[in-house]
């Protein structure tokens, strides 16, 4: 377990894009803590999603709102910087594709933000080692990603005790999302495990109720203690 603030964040790539400021605005009169936004370019990740002017309109529509921004695209660290300055508060990205992760770790911190790395089912941990320190938050991946609605992969709940076990070893404070078929039904393991953001998207959007949905995640990951 971690005791690290718990923070749900739905994605917003399962909301009605035509109503999307309206959408945002109901999941966080319902409890959400930070919005997930689901950044995909079509080369990394086999989806296009949305880009620096959605951020940037959320921005204006929402401006007290956290924005979580996940980027899934090629050539993050031309992307970075732009992101963070049309209004994220925290941006994470995929090392693998990056030349230069801690460079572009650092040009998203020089603008006051906050930096994540992401890693994929199949990306190994160590990408973390050297950057750990330099970092704010580590993203987990229990889907690969490209897309909202897929089932969550079982082995992530004992990769996310791995990472909870190698940053107590290195003395790195950071916060450790969850992104991927997140449900009440795994909420507790997950923070039993040491994640503290969950991000759910169709979980939350596909429900009837924002706040049940919000509420029955928060109660079910409350249960870890
Ligand atoms: O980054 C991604 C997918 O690539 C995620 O943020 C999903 O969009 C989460 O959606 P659900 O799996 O919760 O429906
Ligand atoms: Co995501």
């Amino acid at each position: 377990m971690t005791t690290r603030q718990l923070r749900i964040a739905p994605s917003i790539l399962s909301a009605d894009f035509a109503h999307l400021a309206d959408q945002c605005q109901a999941v966080i009169d319902a409890g959400a803590d930070w919005l997930h936004v689901d950044v995909m370019d079509g080369h990394y990740v086999p989806n296009i999603t949305i880009g620096l002017p959605v951020v940037e309109a959320l921005r204006q529509a929402l401006p007290d709102a956290f924005l979580d921004v996940h980027l899934m695209i090629d050539n993050p660290d031309d992307f970075v910087g732009p992101f963070a300055r049309a209004g994220a508060d925290l941006v994470s990205f995929h090392p693998e594709t990056s030349r230069h992760p801690h460079r572009a770790i650092h040009t998203i911190k020089a603008l006051g933000k906050k930096a994540g790395l992401a890693i994929n089912p199949g990306t190994p941990l160590n990408w973390l080692d050297h950057l750990a320190h330099d970092l704010d938050l580590a993203l987990i991946m229990s889907v690969n990603p490209g897309f909202g609605g897929q089932a969550f992969i079982p082995h992530t709940v004992d990769k996310i005790r791995q990472l909870t076990a190698r940053l107590e070893a290195l003395g790195a404070d950071l916060d450790i999302e969850v992104d991927g078929g997140v449900s009440p039904s795994n909420a507790e393991q997950l923070r039993r495990a040491g994640a503290n953001v969950l991000v759910a998207g169709s979980a939350v959007f596909g429900a009837p109720n924002y706040k049940q949905a919000i509420d029955a995640i928060r109660q079910q990951a409350s249960l870890a203690g």
